[in-house]
């Protein structure tokens, strides 16, 4: 039988204190990927906008030009320290995400972008977060991405050789169930989603998300947060979570700083499936399939 995870692997998620001092927040990420690495980790996981503080007004301030690919170290010195830390670890790298520039003038544009690295310290993917954050919640929340971000185009997998294949996508892409089930139809074992809910949304719809698409697909999922900072603007909820394929938590971190280290069993993805076999149940006879023609 050919499983869709082909070995069992660790998976770390990097919950991390996040500060605006970008040469700060790398060389604090490279501390902690390293010491996930140590625990067993070989798929390692950065939060949303990790090396600069979340905000509208923040994202051209912090921009990195990533084209044409590869940057030069001063186009970007986030692009090479990640492919630098991946080969040090000896990990594949989900480099959480930070605000890129691309073009100038009139024609400029930013994105949230993540970039996705090999233990080779190979670029293997870059996502460009799809669904733009735009909410208002009177009295409680307001945000607009939209107002300085363009949105992306692209659904991101990446195919791990010794693993297998995942999704990567960004924090309110998770809302978006399509995403989640196009990815896993196409054979996705996880889906991955560095985040930054905040404190309203975050304790109702965190954890639900993350359970959700997990249930509907039978896949892993893994949400990855900054540590809560109250001193900051934006209140990260935190709460990075792992679960499994039956939509059960397999582990979680409180609001602080930590790091998440959880093995992804191989045949466990097969097991959910033979017993609640939704998968294979669908009446797309009746209904469209999402990933079909993608
Ligand atoms: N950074 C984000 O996209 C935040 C998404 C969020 O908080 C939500 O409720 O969705």
């Amino acid at each position: 039988m050919t499983h869709l995870l082909k070995q069992s692997v660790k998976l770390a998620l990097i919950q991390l204190a996040c500060t605006a001092d970008k040469a700060h927040n790398l060389s604090h990420a490279r501390i902690k990927v390293l010491e996930a690495t140590r625990a067993g980790a070989k798929i390692v996981v950065l939060p949303e906008c990790f090396n600069s503080p979340y905000g509208t007004k923040y994202f051209s301030q912090y921009a990195e030009q990533l084209l044409p690919s590869p940057p030069t170290e001063e186009q970007s010195p986030t692009f090479h320290a990640l492919s630098q830390l991946a080969k040090e670890g000896e990990c594949y790298l989900v480099g959480g995400s930070i605000p890129e520039r691309e073009g100038s003038g009139q024609d400029e544009k930013l994105y949230n972008t993540n970039l996705t690295f090999g233990p080779g310290g190979e670029l293997l993917a870059s996502h460009r977060k799809m669904h733009l954050f735009d909410i208002d919640i009177p009295g409680k929340i307001q945000f607009k991405e939209s107002e300085v971000l363009t949105a992306g185009k692209r659904i991101t997998m990446v195919e791990l050789p010794e693993y297998g294949k995942i999704a990567i996508a960004i924090c309110y892409d998770v809302r978006f169930p399509e995403l989640a089930m196009i990815a896993a139809r196409k054979g996705a074992f996880l889906l991955l989603y560095p985040g930054a809910f905040n404190l309203t949304t975050g304790e109702l719809h965190w954890e639900l998300q993350a359970r959700a698409r997990a249930m509907d697909n039978q896949v892993y999922v893994g949400l990855c947060s900054p540590a809560r900072d109250m001193e900051a603007e934006y209140n990260a909820w935190g709460h990075s979570i792992v679960v499994g394929p039956n939509a059960e938590v397999l582990g979680a971190l409180d609001e602080k700083e930590g790091v998440l280290v959880k093995e992804l069993i191989k045949g466990r993805i097969e097991e959910v499936r033979k017993g609640i076999p939704i998968y294979t149940q669908r009446r797309f006879d009746v209904y469209p399939d999402v990933s079909e023609g993608l």
